[in-house]
């Protein structure tokens, strides 16, 4: 199969270039030799780059599509449920456990449900719950911030962020990524995020204030925030990692939510046989990702036909 590729940002070696799978994964290896790294490994990471440009592809297809009917959305859902062998914790359930409990669960997708981790927690405690994955390390604080700065938060970042909305160009076609993005911090630490280069703007007090709380319990001082806009619930990330070579090996990442709910996903990249973890984000939620997280994860936030409202996201970074 043919594919198209734009660059290899590490090294800046090529720009865009259109290959089979087979001479990409030859070429992968040969850079994997000369730089005395894994081989199999960088061609794991090729494959999974790979799929995740084609899955961003599809995503951005459908946003396109002015037109969604429920129907098609509850096919979507269906699909996904299939594709993750008919777990008896489907989706859909683990979605309606979200909204019923709102702030309180996380639910692993085996055929086991996951005790109730958060439900004997007081409201706005600050005591995060280890995930307890195997090579992860990852922290959630489901109510970090009260309700009233919580909507305080949202309903300022929502007026005063610049946000724009960017594009991903992938078969030599330009498409609008399925959610509006802004990146603020230091302004002299240039950052590309997905191969998209971004410029900071510079912190505001909002956001200032935010960071300083949450590098309480970070134990790093931030140096940018990429903020992520879910205008409903057609808007999503796909399968990534941050593992960008600007963050340094073993990045640590603070990720807040204000506004609706949405379902936060994990999956490990090589053990395959691992289930799924769901973590619903809510209002004021906080996770922190660090240690070998994404090098050995990735995570997303999936499209749902469900009827949701925005959603913020901020994932603040240490750019080194
Ligand atoms: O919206 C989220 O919770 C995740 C965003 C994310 O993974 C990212 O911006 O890298
Ligand atoms: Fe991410």
């Amino acid at each position: 199969m043919s594919i198209k590729l734009e660059h290899d940002k590490n090294k800046q070696a090529m720009t865009s270039f259109c290959m089979s799978r087979a001479i990409l994964e030859d070429y992968a290896k040969t850079i994997a030799r000369i730089e005395g790294r894994n081989e199999e490994e960088v061609v794991q990471r090729v494959r999974v780059r790979t799929r995740e440009l084609m899955k961003e592809l599809s995503d951005s297809a459908k946003i396109d599509e002015t037109v969604v009917t429920a129907s098609e959305g509850i096919k979507q859902d269906s699909k996904i449920i299939n594709a993750q062998g008919n777990n008896k914790i489907s989706q859909s359930k683990s979605m309606a456990l979200e909204n019923d409990r709102h702030h309180s669960s996380i639910v692993k997708n085996s055929s086991l449900k996951q005790p109730d981790l958060f439900a004997s927690q007081p409201l706005a405690s600050k005591k995060g719950k280890n995930l307890d994955m195997t090579d992860g390390d990852v922290i959630v604080f489901p109510d970090f911030f009260s309700k009233n700065q919580s909507d305080l938060y949202f309903k300022n970042l929502l007026n005063d962020i610049k946000w724009r909305q960017d594009k991903i160009k992938f078969y030599g076609k330009e498409m609008p990524l399925p959610r509006l993005t802004a990146w603020y911090g230091e302004t002299d630490k240039p950052y590309s995020y997905s191969g998209i280069p971004m410029n900071p703007d510079p912190w505001t007090p909002d956001l200032l204030a935010i960071k300083s709380e949450l590098e309480k319990i970070a134990n790093v001082s931030f140096s940018s925030v990429l903020l992520n806009l879910y205008r409903d619930g057609k808007d999503s990330v796909s399968w990534h990692s941050d593992d960008e070579k600007e963050l340094g090996e073993n990045a640590t990442i603070a990720s807040v939510s204000f506004g609706d709910t949405r379902t936060f996903q994990f999956k490990h990249k090589y053990l395959k046989e691992l289930p799924k973890v769901d973590v619903p984000l809510s209002h004021g939620s906080v996770v922190i990702m660090q240690g070998t997280t994404q090098h050995y994860w990735q995570h997303q936030i999936p499209k749902t036909s469900r009827d949701l409202k925005e959603r913020i996201n901020l994932t603040f970074r240490v750019i080194k």
